[in-house]
């Protein structure tokens, strides 16, 4: 029986899978058929293929969608209201102030999309996404077309939207279960910090984890000010702690990790941890330093992500990943550290994996999704192309974006998003900036 035909055909200069890892396919085709990958062929065998649409893609790298496996989306609201500080100080005198004053649905419904609109046209197929009203950003989500791990936050203290921790984990288990089914959003865990959840709250988050099998996304060992408190007052590290409660093991997603010691090193080995290295927040915040390339050896699983837009300030993965490979270098002492194919993949299939997400999307690989990004190398500042993942990781910014797919649906075609409307977007930031800015 023939084969049904494709729903689309991309046909660009450089086809770049990232499993498995350093290859790159010149002139060859991707075919996608009911939202997954179907067909990597060379040119000439792909185009024997029907396909109801083909497109030419010249001068373009395919790649996996950027995955951004950390940030607070609707915090794009809150971009540029508190620079140049450190982390406890921007957090307990500027962000959690202004938070307490300002978010409320309509803040995450807005930020959520403005941060959604910013992520498609930047080529990011996936986010995490860390905040307050976790129903209000699933839905965004959902309308969007985009994919997400959407974690319920957890803090011993009142927050906007859940009056306490146990109301935040009933709201967050009613939607485990309304989201179960649903293609593209993945409910996790999103206890805030070691500083800021009890005991007897992990544990509860630990027992309900393993029921549903959630993934468990929380900042830890984000400064050296955090672990030197938690030895002072538990008298061990805040991921010992962690460990000793059970909360440590695949599904465990470590943000930031600027301090690890050799028993740190140890436990995320031991557990298989993923860890979600944060660079620009880290740097902008003084916060420290991640060592990727003793992870990397170690064979610890590291993703990317940019934070929030209140720290970052945006949420720029392809500039995140090259703050990355330039980091690891100087953390590391060697120029060999992170090259440019290590630093994509960490940006696309370890962000996948770090979110349960990797047998599913992260590379181009038949039977996975279709979230595919198509960067477009034509420019001056691009040329020559010897090696055109150096020169996308390296030497392009996100104005290099061309079209991105989630699931086979085009969210950006040619810079321009397909599903939101970019001048609205603009005139609803601006309002709430004006507003925010006169009080
Ligand atoms: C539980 S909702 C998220 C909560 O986290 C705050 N936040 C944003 N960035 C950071 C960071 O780098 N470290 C710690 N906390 C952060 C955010 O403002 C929300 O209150
Ligand atoms: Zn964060």
């Amino acid at each position: 029986m023939p084969e049904a035909p494709l729903d689309l055909l991309l046909l660009p200069t450089w086809l770049v899978p990232v499993e498995p890892a350093g290859v790159v396919l010149r002139d060859h085709g991707l075919g996608i058929r009911d939202g997954r990958i179907a067909l990597i062929a060379p040119r000439s065998e792909a185009l024997r293929y029907t396909a109801t649409e083909v497109r030419e893609l010249p001068h373009c790298l395919l790649a996996p969608g950027l995955i951004n496996a950390h940030g607070h989306a609707a915090m794009t609201l809150l971009r540029g209201i508190a620079d140049d500080l450190p982390l406890m100080t921007w957090l307990h005198e500027h962000i959690w102030p202004a938070e307490g004053k300002w978010v409320d649905e309509d803040f995450v419904r807005d930020g959520t999309d403005l941060a959604i609109a910013e992520q498609i046209k930047g080529g990011i197929s996936c986010f995490s996404d860390m905040y307050f009203y976790p129903q209000t950003a699933a839905e965004r989500v959902h309308n969007a077309g985009v994919r997400a791990q959407i974690t319920v936050p957890v803090l011993d203290f009142p927050v906007p939207g859940a009056l306490n921790a146990a109301e935040a984990l009933r709201t967050g288990l009613q939607l485990f279960d309304d989201l179960k089914q649903h293609p593209r959003i993945r409910i996790a865990f999103g206890p805030h910090a070691p500083y800021t959840v009890s005991d007897d709250k992990l544990e509860q988050i630990r027992v309900l984890a393993d029921e549903l099998d959630a993934g468990i996304h929380m900042h830890v060992h984000e400064t050296a000010q955090e672990v030197a408190e938690a030895m002072a007052k538990h008298g061990e590290r805040p991921l010992a702690r962690l460990a000793r409660l059970g909360l440590l093991g695949p599904r465990f997603q470590a943000v930031h990790m600027t301090q690890i010691d050799d028993e740190d090193l140890a436990l995320l080995v031991e557990y298989n941890c993923s860890i979600v290295h944060c660079p620009e927040s880290n740097l902008k915040l003084a916060s420290g330093f991640c060592p990727v390339e003793r992870l990397w050896q170690a064979g610890v699983n590291v993703a990317i992500g940019t934070d929030g837009a209140a720290s970052n300030n945006d949420l720029d993965l392809l500039g995140e990943t090259r703050t990355a490979a330039l980091l690891a270098k100087a953390v590391a002492g060697s120029a060999t550290a992170l090259n440019a194919h290590s630093a994509l993949r960490m940006a696309t299939l370890n962000g996948a994996r770090a979110l349960g997400l990797g047998t599913q999307t992260g590379s181009l690989e038949l039977g996975k999704l279709a979230d595919v990004v198509a960067f477009d190398l034509s420019g001056l500042a691009q040329q020559p192309i010897y090696d055109p993942v150096s020169q996308l990781i390296y030497a392009s910014g996100r104005d290099c974006v061309k079209h991105l797919w989630v699931g086979g649906k085009q969210l950006l075609d040619d810079g321009r998003l397909t599903r939101m409307d970019e001048s609205e977007l603009i005139a609803k930031a601006r309002e709430w900036g004006a507003r925010i800015a006169s009080k």
